[in-house]
């Protein structure tokens, strides 16, 4: 095997150059066609010499371990940078999702547990918790029907529904169109919500999970899973490769690090001597200077930070790592003496760090284990004693970490201890398989016999033997190789195996490193698109059902509404009318009757008290005006109750009205006819005062009257009428006298005249004592006609009665008319509600169909990313 002549080739250095020029740190991109990977582009020329594909076999020399290396190199960068970018994307997306969550709370499938096993599904994903379902609320053998999805919001009536008891919630759970089947609910792994809180019923969960609990637990998930792209990023944007060498006590592990180190740094003894890890790294990431830091328990160190660890030479290395009470890691950087095409720490392609453990023991194992497990572990590297094979310690760990890392390579180390190596070799490998098959399948790679201690090292810088010159501990090392040539020989052979070993070992890092670097990122990146695009796509149907259902629920409340106004105004307009037609009604029969009562108040068919006789005559008028009085007030009470019955019949108009346009939103209001006209009825004797007077007894206008109207009553009656109106009345005689000498004649009237006007005034009084039952009621009626109507009885009893009427219906009346009100209010409340949720969600519908379209870009950009595969033109 040749060794690096210890120069940079010159096609290493040419692609060192193209590295420098784009290693993705130096600004240019993968996407750049100088740089872009694509045979037959010029970086592919310079880093692979199209001409001569590379082969592992082939890696005869240095510039071929170069080029090979280099073509990796460019190869893991243009994966990093798709991977970078998708990140940021996917961060980008992550972003926008977490505010629209915020304004438009996210609809987030939930499946309710099952306690059904035959209702379970395997879960397509391994590791991820099948935990809930809600098949329960499935039936049995129905066709998987879209998920019952949970949102977190909207409308009023969904929030009357989360208030609904748990069988109506199952009911609906059924009814409703379901969005998601529990698969798909299943199949969210990031954005999964752990909603297992305590023995709730998923119902009852639901409830006390709402929108903004919903909304809330989605935030932190996606918030956290920034924070993880963020890590994720970091540890792919970092160059170096972490290689942690572990195995049994005394395994040679040290001894193992020293040989690819070429120099002794790391000190080797018979017993277990290594107590800490310690890092190796190239001292170009300490500026140049060789030191080791000594980091404090529980600090997390940072080489800027002095406070993190404590300095120390490189001597003081054996001190340290022997006995420490006061650290349990360092860190060692060193210049390294080899080449770029030699060296692994100083490769020129990636920075890798060499983690020596602790041997493995009971104490050590599980520190071991959980360092192994840390993600920044590229590759672990297990030494194992071909002397001791597997202990059962060994065997545990690696068990550990062959599910846990699937990067393992063996070192069989002190080969040159055993005599029968082919049986060990045999052994070995049986062993191998039993514990990492995947390990096995590739073991002339994997897999390797070597004698770390026959490999040439430098002196400890400051050691005795302080040159350069090789020297080795123990096995061949100690051989002259002058003296015995045999041994030489087999030195060369050690040292040859060990250089095929650092070969696979160099390869082994650098492609890997991309699977251990890359791989968590891709597998994550598809995980949350899947997640994203799956919530996005959710979300893209709930906002469009969502736009559906206000979209018909408006088409429904628009008419409505309009009608509703249009039937306020009619509604209104119409219980006016009743109420106008009522009471002018009332007004209008009221004063009819009262007028009619009035005016025939004296009327013998409506007035019955009889006469006793001249004797009783004032008892008489004082009979008949309180029969005529009260005969008023009759009318007056019989007018109050037809304006009662008038009113039922108008309250019950308006009510007919109230629940033929409002149901059962009309607020019928309890209505109490028999309250109406409560007041005393005997206020009319206590308004009108008549006093009764001779007069009333002699009502002339009514005598004369009745006198014109019966027939036969003659001359003398008029005569005896006029006389005995004159004397009776004492004025105005003359006239009379001479009218009737006109009729008589001068000389009758002469003859005539003591015994006519004897005849005549005993016929007069006897007339008019005989009319007092006729003229008294007429004088009376008159007279408390008159009185009446100067106070305006006839007019305020009306007013009166339609004022009442008014006052009742009016109550019917404005209920309707806030009611109807009321419903309009809501309706255009409910109208502005609707049209906001339809603008919310047509804005979510693009918002949501932009994300499915984004996200599913990004995971078909992301799936395309190769990981498995081999760099184009590298044969494997
Ligand atoms: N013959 C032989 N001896 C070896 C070989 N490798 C290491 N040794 C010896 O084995 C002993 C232990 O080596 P170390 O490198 O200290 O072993 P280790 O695994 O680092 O020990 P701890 O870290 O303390 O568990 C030393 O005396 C080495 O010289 C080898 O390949 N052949």
């Amino acid at each position: 095997m040749t060794v690096g002549s210890g120069s940079t080739s010159e096609h290493a250095a040419r692609l060192q150059a193209l590295l420098d020029k784009d290693s993705g740190y130096g600004g240019s991109t993968v996407d750049d066609e100088a740089g872009a990977l694509i045979p037959g582009s010029p970086a592919w020329d310079s880093a692979t010499q199209a001409d001569r594909p590379l082969d592992s076999s082939s890696y005869t020399n240095g510039s071929h371990h170069a080029q090979a290396g280099a073509v990796h190199q460019l190869w893991y960068n243009k994966h990093r940078v798709t991977l970078e970018r998708s990140i940021n994307r996917v961060i980008e997306l992550l972003k926008g999702l977490q505010e629209k969550n915020a304004s438009w709370p996210a609809h987030y499938p939930t499946v309710q547990r099952t306690d059904d096993p035959a209702l379970q599904r395997p879960s397509s994903r391994p590791g991820f918790p099948h935990t809930q379902s809600m098949l329960e609320d499935l039936p049995t053998a129905s066709p998987p029907h879209p998920g019952a999805l949970r949102r977190s919001l909207t409308s009023l009536e969904d929030h009357a529904k989360a208030e609904s008891s748990r069988d109506a919630e199952k009911k609906r759970i059924n009814a409703e169109p379901r969005l998601v089947t529990p698969q798909i609910a299943q199949e969210f792994s990031i954005l999964k919500l752990d909603l297992k809180l305590g023995a709730l019923h998923q119902t009852e969960l639901v409830h006390s999970l709402e929108k903004n609990s919903i909304a809330s637990l989605l935030d932190g998930k996606i918030s956290s899973s920034i924070k993880h792209l963020l890590s994720l990023r970091e540890r792919i944007e970092d160059r170096s490769s972490k290689v942690l060498v572990t195995g049994d006590l005394n395994a040679g592990k040290s001894t193992f690090c020293n040989a690819i180190l070429r120099r002794k740094i790391l000190p080797e003894d018979q017993q277990p001597c290594t107590s800490i890890f310690c890092e190796v790294l190239h001292a170009s990431e300490n500026n140049g200077i060789e030191e080791v830091h000594a980091v404090h328990k529980d600090a997390i160190y940072d080489r800027n930070d002095e406070t993190t660890y404590d300095v120390f030479s490189i001597q003081d290395l054996e001190k340290l790592v022997l006995d420490n009470a006061t650290y349990i890691q360092c860190k060692v950087y060193i210049k390294d003496i080899r080449t770029v095409d030699e060296s692994l720490l100083n490769n020129g392609v990636v920075d890798i760090a060499l983690i020596d453990a602790p041997g493995l023991n009971s104490d050590t194992t599980k520190t071991t284990a959980l360092f192994a497990r840390q993600e920044e572990i590229d590759v672990v590297v297990f030494v194992v004693s071909a002397a001791n094979h597997f202990t059962m310690t060994a065997r545990e760990f690696l068990l550990a970490a062959a599910a846990e890392k699937a990067y393992l390579f063996i070192v069989v180390n002190g080969f040159d201890m055993i005599r029968d190596q082919e049986r060990c070799q045999k052994m070995i490998l049986d062993q191998v398989r039993g514990l990492s098959p995947q390990t096995y399948k590739e073991a002339s790679e994997l897999v390797h016999f070597v004698s770390s201690n026959a490999i040439p090292t430098s002196p400890p810088p400051g050691g005795p033997d302080g040159g350069d010159s090789g020297s080795s501990s123990g096995g061949g090392g100690g051989d002259d190789p002058s003296d015995d040539p045999k041994g030489k020989g087999k030195d060369k052979e050690k040292i040859r195996d060990f250089e095929v070993l650092e070969q696979s070992l160099r390869r082994f890092v650098l492609e890997k490193r991309a699977k251990s670097k890359l791989t968590p990122a891709k597998n994550y990146l598809m995980n949350i698109l899947n997640d994203v695009n799956s919530l996005a796509t959710v979300n893209a149907e709930v906002a469009q059902s969502e736009i559906d259902r206000v979209t018909k629920e408006l088409e429904e409340i628009e008419p409505v509404l309009e009608s509703n106004k249009k039937a306020k105004d009619e509604i209104s307009a119409e219980t006016e009318k009743i109420i106008e037609d009522t009471c002018s009604d009332v007004y209008n029969q009221t004063r009819a009757m009262i007028n009619f009562s009035i005016a025939h108040a004296s009327d013998p068919t409506f007035l019955d008290v009889h006469y006793p006789g001249l004797l009783s005559a004032f008892e008489y008028a004082e009979e008949v005006k309180e029969a005529m009085l009260s005969q008023i007030a009759a009318s007056v009470t019989e007018c109050e109750e037809s304006a009662r019955s008038k009113t039922v019949v108008g309250v019950n108009a308006i009510k007919q009205l109230g629940i033929l346009h409002l149901g059962d939103e009309y607020n019928n209001l309890n209505f109490r006819p028999d309250v109406m006209f409560r007041r005393r009825r005997d206020a009319l004797t206590r308004q009108i005062e008549i006093p009764i007077e001779l007069w009333d007894f002699l009502d002339w206008s009514s005598l004369l009257q009745r006198q014109e109207k019966v027939a036969g009553t003659g001359m003398a009656l008029t005569v005896a009428t006029a006389v005995g109106g004159r004397l009776i009345g004492g004025y105005g005689w003359m006239d009379h006298a001479l009218s009737a000498a006109r009729i008589v004649g001068n000389d009758n009237l002469r003859r005539l005249i003591v015994p006519a006007i004897v005849v005549s005034l005993v016929a007069a009084a006897g007339y008019v004592l005989n009319q007092i039952p006729q003229s008294l009621p007429q004088r009376l009626s008159t007279k408390i006609s008159s009185q009446l109507a100067a106070i305006d009885y006839v007019h305020a009893n009306s007013s009166r009665i339609a004022g009442s009427v008014r006052k009742v219906l009016r109550f019917p009346a404005d209920s309707l008319r806030e009611g109807l009100q009321r419903s309009v209010e809501q309706l255009g409340g409910r109208r502005e509600e609707t049209l906001k949720v339809r603008a919310e969600s047509a804005v979510a519908l693009k918002y949501f169909s932009n994300l499915v379209r984004d996200s599913a870009h990004q995971r078909a950009a992301v799936g395309g990313i190769d990981l498995d595969g081999h760099p184009p033109g590298l044969a494997h």
